[in-house]
């Protein structure tokens, strides 16, 4: 399986966890990219890879900046996602209750409504736990490449 692994972040967070997340796929996986969500072109993204999105929050449960341009690029385009399967990890912080981890969820319905299909959890990372991103994004990892690696979303 190839995999690409896709950020969007306003100050790191999201970007670290990506790169962690691509280090452990590379250890068992020949074909692992990791990217920006404002250097990818929507019309690119292809079922023939299995893509983990880590997306944080920002603003009043709105997108960080470097998922603004993709997401902008993704209405204008409508990209056909028929047969792709994702895997969504939001970042956000309970302190923010009303909006929490909200950022996320714009990509996630982007790519929904587009025919594409999450499989996992949704993982999550909350800034006022303890708990560090990468930790609970490296706990969360195996139990998607299960469900990953099902005929259905292969
Ligand atoms: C100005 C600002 C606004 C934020 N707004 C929200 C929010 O509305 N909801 C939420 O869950 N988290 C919010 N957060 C928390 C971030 O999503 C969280 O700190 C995350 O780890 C940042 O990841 P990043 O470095 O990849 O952008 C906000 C953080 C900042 C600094």
């Amino acid at each position: 399986m190839k995999f690409t692994v896709l950020y969007g972040t306003e100050s790191g967070n999201s970007e670290l966890i990506a790169e962690d997340l691509g280090a452990k796929l590379r250890e068992t996986e020949l074909d692992v990219e990791v990217h920006d969500l404002q250097d990818v072109d929507p019309a690119d993204l292809t079922p023939e890879r299995f893509y983990l999105v880590v997306c944080s929050t920002h603003g009043d449960g709105d997108l960080p900046n470097t998922a603004i341009p993709f997401a902008e690029a993704f209405d204008a385009a409508l990209p056909d996602l028929t047969g792709l399967h994702y895997a969504m990890f939001g970042l956000g912080d309970t302190f923010y209750e009303a909006t929490y981890s909200q950022g996320s969820e714009h990509i996630d319905r982007r790519f929904t409504a587009q025919g594409a299909v999450r499989v996992g959890e949704y993982g999550r990372h909350d800034a006022s736990s303890w708990d560090l991103g990468s930790d609970l994004a490296l706990e969360w990892l195996p139990g998607v490449l299960e469900v990953a690696s099902e005929p259905a979303a292969a």
